[in-house]
């Protein structure tokens, strides 16, 4: 089984939710156009790293965004993985993605586990409790955001429940660019699954992001990469490669869980 999926690499505008909601319907267009199964959208999608508005700009239990994106999803026949967007439920706040599928249904959602202090998240947001796996596009999947790429044992926590998609929405500065590279090969390679992570580009205040929204398979040999300028990059997840890295090193199946304390 082979899946197209859709890197929605945004130059997000910051703190203007309407010209990002506009983008954001051209790019699930145009990655639709293309035939892609599944698009991918960054984290904060709508109003970047606007973090001290959050009283003005989160949405109200995410109701806008989902209902957005369901319909997007549905008119455009397309499964999307919602990026990320702030929320604000019963007063607290939240970096959440919700994942639709092309029926416009949302199938699940999470809430970031990990904040990211030096950007602040810890000020401002709740950290969520919650894995986040699903199927989407017939394919068992899991999804993080950002800063969840540092944390492998979250990440192989949810991964031991099937995942052979592990999709990372993210706002990564360009200064840490190496190491996101270096990091979603990692988690590609030992969790022997396909790892999408979508950053954005532009500017913020206080950062510059360079994209470089990567497709890693379960080698962790980089498929795509989006390179640094706004676009819909596409890549082909083969998904029987997944039993042919799983079958001779069965790590899923040789783990000790009872020594690893
Ligand atoms: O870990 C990093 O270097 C970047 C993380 C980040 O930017 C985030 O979680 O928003």
């Amino acid at each position: 089984m082979k899946l197209k999926v859709a890197l929605g690499q945004l130059d997000i505008e910051y703190a203007q939710p309407e010209k990002n909601v506009a983008k954001v319907k051209r790019m699930v267009a145009e990655a639709a156009t293309h035939n892609a199964d599944v698009v991918v959208l960054p984290e904060m999608w709508n109003t970047g790293y606007a973090l001290s508005r959050l009283d003005e700009l989160a949405d109200i239990a995410g109701q806008k965004t989902r209902k957005l994106l369901e319909k997007v999803a549905a008119d455009c026949k397309i499964d999307i993985v919602g990026g990320s967007v702030a929320t604000n439920k019963e007063g607290q706040y939240f970096n959440t993605t919700y994942i639709v599928d092309r029926t416009g249904k949302t199938i699940s959602s999470y809430d970031k586990v990990h904040l990211f202090g030096l950007m602040s998240e810890d000020q401002y947001l709740t950290a969520g409790e919650k894995e986040n796996y699903f199927t989407l596009a017939g394919v068992p999947s899991a999804s993080f955001i950002c800063y969840d790429l540092r944390f492998p044992e979250w990440v192989r926590t949810v991964a031991c429940h099937g995942s052979e998609i592990l999709y990372f929405p993210a706002e990564w500065p360009a200064e840490r660019i190496s190491q996101w590279k270096r990091l979603v090969q990692a988690r590609a390679i030992e969790n022997q699954a396909f790892v999408v992570a979508v950053n954005r580009v532009g500017d913020d205040p206080d950062n510059h992001f360079s994209g470089h929204s990567i497709i890693a398979d379960p080698l962790g040999n980089i498929l795509v990469d989006a390179g640094e300028v706004e676009q819909v990059c596409y890549g082909v997840v083969d998904l029987t490669q997944i039993k042919a890295v799983r079958g001779p090193i069965p790590v899923f199946k040789d783990r000790r869980p009872a020594l690893y304390r």
